[in-house]
């Protein structure tokens, strides 16, 4: 491997120049004990934020952006990590603040390296990536805080269209729960991936907001996960019932919010905030074992819209940005 291809941003203190492939070497990588070739990447909204330099995402440049990666050893410092292991790599400072996945090769630290989850390939686990890491932390912690005991549960799943919505609600359904109400901005132009999730409650945001917003409304959901934040927010924990609980994962639609306290101090209402971007490697290991048994969605397939390669990632992010996206793409590096 002397040259190989990479996605570089670049800023020049007053704008990002444009994304572009180029030919790099390995010592304009990161520095890392070990050195991946890339196989699969994904795209993740913060991948999409990552290129407008106003996000707050991206900590330095130049950088190769890609918060996932799977591929194979090639290179290894460490003995615990062997050449020819297969492995993976989500969050930490990865594609933010260090090389990441958007390249044909990878070096990373050995403490991000998570070997492979019995029975799962390299597209499986970049079928899922953060989006599915994200969507399993949360119906965990809805579990911890009571779902378990509650198979008929309500449970309602914003941002539904999009990666970590649609793999949240392919994992509740694994799991045995049925009661699940999508509520999307695409319930007419994705009703195909809807009915390939096996959902029959979708509500638009036009269908689920009320005229006016009160600080307690009808207790209509057990449980809440919600990708989207900001001002939604605002007719969806009043509508949470007695002790349940809602999942904050995201902010595609914004992050403020004004809400009261008395959801939380009437109801007993909690809110769950989920990172899976700096969870403990333990807790990390766990929740890939979950996604490759018990959590590990029945219908994979049906999550990804289109496999793209390292040339189609700029119109892809705009796409992700614009909320035109339904599912994920998965990245072939190697195509
Ligand atoms: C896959 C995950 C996701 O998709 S999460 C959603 C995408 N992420 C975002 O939208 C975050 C974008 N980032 C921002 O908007 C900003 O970076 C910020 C608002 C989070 C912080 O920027 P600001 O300029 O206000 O403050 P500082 O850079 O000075 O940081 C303050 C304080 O927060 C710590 N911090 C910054 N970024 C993160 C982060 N991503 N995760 C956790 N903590 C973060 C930073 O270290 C500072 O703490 P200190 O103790 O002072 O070092
Ligand atoms: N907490 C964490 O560790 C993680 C957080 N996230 C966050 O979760 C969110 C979803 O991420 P992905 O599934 O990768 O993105 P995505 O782009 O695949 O999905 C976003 C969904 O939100 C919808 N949406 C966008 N803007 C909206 C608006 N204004 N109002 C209503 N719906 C809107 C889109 O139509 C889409 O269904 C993002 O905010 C992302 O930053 C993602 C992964 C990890």
């Amino acid at each position: 491997m002397k040259e190989f291809n990479a996605l570089m941003l670049d800023y020049n203190e007053k704008e990002l120049i444009e994304p572009k492939i180029k030919r790099i070497t390995k010592d304009q990588l990161s520095d890392g004990d070990v050195l991946i070739k890339v196989a699969y990447s994904s795209i993740n909204y913060k991948d999409a934020l990552a290129t407008n330099p106003k996000s707050g995402v991206v900590r330095s440049y130049p950088i190769i952006p890609g918060i996932d990666l799977s591929g194979i050893i090639v290179e290894s410092g460490d003995s615990q990590f062997k050449i020819g292991q297969e492995v993976l790599v989500t969050g930490y400072k990865t594609g933010v603040a260090h090389s990441g996945g958007f390249s044909e090769y990878a070096q990373v630290p050995n403490e991000w390296i998570v070997p492979i989850p019995g029975g799962m390939s390299l597209k499986d686990v970049m079928t899922l990536g953060t989006a599915g890491l994200t969507a399993a932390l949360a119906v965990n912690a809805i579990e911890r805080q009571g779902l378990r005991q509650k198979n008929d549960a309500s449970i309602l799943v914003t941002g539904a269209s999009g990666g970590v919505g649609s793999i949240a609600i392919s994992i509740l359904k694994t799991l045995g729960y049925n009661n699940i109400t999508a509520l999307t901005r695409k319930k007419e132009t994705a009703k195909d991936f809807f009915n390939s999730l096996g959902l029959t409650k979708v509500l638009s945001p036009e269908e689920f907001t009320p005229d006016k917003i009160k600080p307690l409304m009808a207790q209509n959901f057990d449980y809440v996960i919600d990708t989207v934040g900001g001002k939604q927010l605002e007719a969806i924990i009043p509508q949470i019932s007695y002790d349940g609980s809602i999942a904050l994962c995201g902010n595609a639609g914004g992050i403020k919010f004004e809400t009261t306290v008395l959801p939380h101090i009437l109801r007993g209402v909690s809110i769950l905030g989920i990172d899976s971007v700096n969870i403990s490697f333990e807790k990390r290991l766990y929740i890939w074992n979950r996604l490759a048994t018990d959590m590990h969605p029945d219908n994979l397939e049906c999550i990804i819209s289109d496999t793209v390669s390292l040339s189609d990632l700029v119109p892809a992010f705009n796409k992700l940005l614009q909320g035109e996206m339904t599912g994920r793409y998965l990245v072939n590096v190697t195509k």
